[in-house]
């Protein structure tokens, strides 16, 4: 049987994608060590991120061939306003880090730059160039996920991070993604691989940023 298109895009963007996946925030996060510093510079990034993402999603349900997608795009986009926005927010309490204190936080080069690739391929209207940037996104973060041996750390903000990217629902969705990027990405063969690879460069470059600061 031939390889997958997503497996070999993702063979193509090795080393990149597995340093992101085995990086020292991933590692510190599923032992439970990584230091709150770390964890609150990292969430008050990737809330933002939250944002434009679900502009690409709300592109995904306007660009999607099947009426099945759609509605598939449209589950999961209510799914993370709701519960994975208050995970952030009681987060943040957890961490002590208020609203005004995020506000005084500039953007990272690698947020503005997922910001930029999300709102780029949300612009050209191409469902592969949507596909790519969101399987990336999830793809990535449940092959992290889903490396914890053992237990569950005790810390809410550690666990749950990690339990919103390895259940049962997403994994569904992972596949789902996977499998619509198996079926058109072929016909846009340049369009995908462009996609993919700079959205997993921008991957690993995140969670770089989170320590470039020092004093973690
Ligand atoms: C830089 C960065 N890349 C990917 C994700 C993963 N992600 C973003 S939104 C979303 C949907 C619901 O969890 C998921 C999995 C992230 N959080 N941050």
């Amino acid at each position: 049987m031939s390889q997958r298109f997503t497996d070999q895009l993702r063979a193509e963007n090795q080393p990149a994608w597995d340093n992101a996946v085995g990086h020292r925030f991933v590692r510190e996060l599923l032992s439970g060590t990584v230091s709150d510093h770390t964890m609150a510079a990292y969430l008050v990034q990737d809330h933002r991120f939250l944002d434009s993402f679900l502009t690409l999603l709300g592109s995904a349900i306007a660009t999607a061939d099947t009426f099945e997608a759609r509605l598939r795009f449209g589950r999961f986009a209510g799914m993370i306003s709701s519960e994975e926005n208050t995970y952030f927010l009681r987060a943040f309490e957890a961490l002590g880090v208020s609203e005004d204190q995020r506000a005084g936080v500039p953007d990272t080069e690698p947020t503005a730059g997922f910001q930029a690739i999300m709102r780029e391929a949300a612009a050209t209207r191409n469902y592969v160039a949507v596909l790519a940037v969101l399987t990336v996104a999830e793809w990535l973060y449940y092959e992290w996920a889903r490396t914890l041996e053992g237990e569950l750390p005790t810390n809410f903000v550690h666990a749950e991070w990690i339990t919103l990217h390895d259940n049962p629902e997403f994994v569904e969705f992972v596949g789902f993604l996977r499998s619509e990027l198996d079926r058109l990405g072929p016909e846009d063969d340049a369009v995908a691989r462009d996609f993919f690879g700079r959205a997993t460069a921008l991957e690993l470059e995140f969670f770089e940023a989170v320590y470039a600061g020092g004093d973690q």
